[in-house]
């Protein structure tokens, strides 16, 4: 079957997360996890979904640029995208005109991240496998001819399928960002903690960078809660600059974090090398990715040794396509891969990748973890499994992108339920 892309719909979907604070940090203090959703429809029936994530304002731009791609994938089948996956890839993200606001970069990115993985989430589909499993198959089939400008530094070689077994039966691990968002009290931190121990966590995520003196309080409480053999990452999202990075995460030290994620503007290299260099002695990493624009942004940041972890990210990548080519880089230079997760649908899509990335690129689970947070998988058809701490590899076909249709419609902004409701509020406070 050739499955004839006949239609692509993208929708605004928002989810009111500001309003308990859940995914608040020193940049962004009022987040609503959002997603650009996209739907493609097949002449056979069959449908591909897919999405990028956003924070709330601003996701309409996000379906504005999905729409000026839609005439590129619709007339097309899906065995004439995959058969040129490269050159497909280069037909969104080179068109003349569009690639001016871009190239590869910002929301045009973000927009083909969208319609990438619904095609992935098509193709996974039509073959009637998970998206980890397609790309295992197709390493065992030799059929991998994704990536392009990263040709220098790729590992040709990929290592067998020894590790399957062990991820259907154990999963990959996984820690929380769940139990402290910037915006949470102390209570709260203590309480989700506590509730975290029990449910087997064992590696935490907190928030800094808005205030020393409430980060140093907030670092020796969690410190506390999870005793010195748990792992604890910080993360500040980009709130520093170099100097004040280095000083400031010198004071948190003793908390033994094992990274400092996003110290600084996520495009200072060079920066992020200083900062890597400068902490190394504490024994703390730099990790960064989640607003990495492309590969070739990767590229540098493991050429120039400024990041210790990589985090790549489902939705702000070109989909699967760029996501390998970094997989693969970052294998050649040895740096474990963590990926961003969280927000709406990017644990559900990123497992995927982390997954084949054990089984077929690094067959390491050293200094590696897949992030996870507490929020919103029950608005998908087929959400994470998550057993004591651990990914366990999604079986159902596809990328595990479809939202429930009821929740797409009562969240779609600003004509769903529960955005009207928001609204009617506001209006009788006024
Ligand atoms: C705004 C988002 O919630 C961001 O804080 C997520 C993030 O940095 C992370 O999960 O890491
Ligand atoms: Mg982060």
């Amino acid at each position: 079957m050739l499955h004839k892309i006949t239609n692509l719909t993208v929708r605004d979907v928002r989810f009111p997360t500001s309003l308990e604070q859940h995914g608040s940090d020193a940049m962004h203090t009022d987040p609503d996890y959002s997603a650009a959703y996209v739907v493609i429809d097949t002449d056979c029936g069959l449908k591909g979904f897919g999405l990028t994530f956003t924070l709330g304002k601003g996701t309409e731009i996000v379906v504005c640029a999905v729409e000026a791609l839609a005439g590129l994938v619709v007339g097309k089948s899906l065995q004439e995208i995959v058969s040129d996956f490269r050159g497909f890839y280069r037909l969104l993200t080179s068109d003349s005109q569009m690639r001016w606001l871009g190239p590869e970069k910002g929301v045009t990115h973000l927009a083909t991240a969208a319609v990438l993985n619904a095609v992935w989430d098509l193709w996974a589909r039509a073959e009637g496998k998970p998206l980890w499993k397609l790309l295992v198959d197709m390493v065992s089939h030799r059929k991998y001819r994704c990536w392009i400008y990263v040709l220098d530094v790729i590992a040709r070689e990929i290592t067998g399928l020894i590790y399957k077994d062990q991820m259907l039966r154990e999963g990959y691990p996984a820690y929380t960002t769940s139990c402290a968002w910037l915006g949470y009290s102390d209570q709260q931190l203590k309480q989700l903690c506590t509730d975290a121990l029990k449910s087997g966590w064992t590696k935490f995520k907190v928030k800094v960078g808005a205030d020393l003196e409430d980060d140093i309080r907030r670092c020796r409480l969690i410190r506390q809660m999870i005793g010195a053999n748990n792992t604890l990452m910080i993360d500040a999202n980009q709130r520093w600059d170099v100097a004040e990075a280095i000083s400031w995460v010198s004071r948190l030290a003793e908390f033994k974090p094992l990274w400092i994620e996003e110290p600084t503007s996520p495009d200072d290299i060079l920066g992020h090398a200083a900062i890597s260099k400068a902490l190394a002695p504490l024994g703390i990493g730099v990790a960064t990715g989640e607003q990495c624009h492309n590969r070739v942004m990767f590229k540098q940041f493991l050429q120039a040794s400024a990041l210790q972890f990589v985090q790549i990210d489902s939705c702000r990548l070109g989909s699967v396509n760029e996501n390998l080519a970094v997989l693969l880089m970052a294998h050649k230079f040895q740096v474990p891969v963590c990926p961003h997760a969280g927000g709406v649908g990017l644990c559900e899509l990123v497992q995927h990748l982390i997954l084949f990335d054990y089984v077929c690129v690094s067959g390491s689970l050293s200094h590696r973890m897949c992030e996870y947070v507490d929020h919103l998988h029950e608005h998908f058809t087929s959400p994470v499994v998550i057993h004591d701490a651990h990914y366990m590899p999604p079986k159902d076909p596809g990328y595990s992108c479809e939202m429930l249709e009821s929740s797409v419609q009562r969240h779609q902004y600003p004509e769903g339920d529960v955005w009207k409701l928001a609204q009617e509020r506001q209006n009788n406070c006024v």
